[in-house]
């Protein structure tokens, strides 16, 4: 009978082996991990008010956009980033690309509505 192959890649158990460096580094990993599934629950739960708030000007005949409480969260986004050590350009540019979105669907919103009046 012939023997049981053994295989070229031995498997491994421990993944980061005993390399401290490949440790932390997963510690690491599961950390981000974690934040960035906390960022998308946050993100999707922002939406979902601001689906609300789209509908709410649709009917109420509101303009999408409103560029003066942009300003001022803007200024408290930068603010906030100050404090927390995070870059505020960085901030701001992550509200502006967030809030582009934003408009975007509230334009589609008023639009079908809009539309749905006219039928
Ligand atoms: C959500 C709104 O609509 C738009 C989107 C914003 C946002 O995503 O925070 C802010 C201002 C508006 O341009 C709002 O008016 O509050």
């Amino acid at each position: 009978m012939n023997p049981k192959p053994v295989s070229s890649t031995p498997r491994n158990p421990d993944p980061a082996g005993s390399d401290p460096a490949l440790a932390e580094l997963e510690r690491l990993r599961a950390s981000i991990d974690n934040i960035d599934a906390a960022l998308i629950h946050m993100l999707a739960e922002r939406f979902r008010c601001t689906q609300e708030v789209g509908k709410l000007k649709a009917r109420a005949h509101l303009p999408p956009a409103d560029p003066s409480r942009e300003t001022r969260q803007i200024e408290r986004l930068r603010q906030l980033a100050n404090d927390a050590h995070l870059d505020p350009d960085f901030a701001e540019k992550f509200l502006a690309f967030v809030i582009r979105e934003v408009i975007r669907h509230h334009e589609a919103i008023a639009a079908n509505a809009r539309q749905a009046s006219k039928g």
